[in-house]
């Protein structure tokens, strides 16, 4: 058995990480997008370590941390990733490193997480409970306009996302979710406010 990677607890604690998750089209993206242009220096994305080749453009470290597959395998053997997943024949992980590093400079990590990798997250052996937050659409009929409004996807990949945020939605309906806050989107200001609200304003 490989020894499992260290964590800074202490750094962990006094900047607790967010984890957001929603299905696609909730408007995770659009909400994080405001909130780091309100407090640019408050927050830090996480970067995730993937086993695929970096597109033209891509820089290592910037867009993700472009690893080998044998060295993704290692640190995952070390417990080193609070979530991993394959996609497509690759591999794909948030290292705790990388959570911890944000954490280190003071700033609270963001993760958009997906539901598989929020399950991982909540049983992670090692690494602190971070806080969950749901972000839901009104109803699976606005969720569907707006995915079609956004007009990003063909219609095949829109009826997948739409199948996979049922599944979400029961699941974040179910005991067994972790999420400590439910934000419904369907003001986007008031959804905006919600959100800052849990995430700026700590749990007593
Ligand atoms: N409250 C809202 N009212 C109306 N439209 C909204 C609202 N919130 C988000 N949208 C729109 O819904 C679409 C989906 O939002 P967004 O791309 O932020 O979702 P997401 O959860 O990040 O999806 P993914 O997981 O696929 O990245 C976008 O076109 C966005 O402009």
């Amino acid at each position: 058995m490989a020894p499992t990677v260290s964590v800074d607890e202490a750094a962990l604690k006094a900047n607790v990480p967010i984890v957001i998750s929603g299905p696609s089209g909730a408007g995770k993206s659009t909400i994080l997008k405001r909130l780091f242009e309100e407090f640019p220096d408050k927050f830090g994305f996480s970067i995730s370590h993937t086993t695929r080749s970096p597109r033209a453009g891509e820089e290592n470290g910037r867009e993700y941390h472009f690893v080998s597959k044998e060295d993704f395998l290692d640190l995952v053997d070390k417990k080193g990733f609070i979530e991993h997943a394959q996609f497509g024949g690759n591999h794909y992980g948030t290292s705790i490193k990388t959570v911890e590093e944000i954490a280190e400079k003071g700033k609270i990590c963001i993760l958009d997480i997906e539901m598989e990798g929020v399950k991982q997250v909540a049983n992670h052996p090692t690494f602190p409970r971070p806080r969950f937050l749901f972000l839901s659409p009104p109803s699976m009929d606005i969720l569907e306009q707006r995915l079609r409004s956004r007009a990003t996807d063909k219609e095949e990949a829109i009826q997948k996302r739409l199948n996979q945020a049922k599944v979400e939605m029961e699941f974040a309906e179910s005991g067994e979710a972790p999420h400590d806050k439910v934000v419904v989107n369907d003001d986007l200001d008031k959804a905006y406010r919600e959100v800052r609200r849990f995430i700026i304003e700590k749990p007593a």
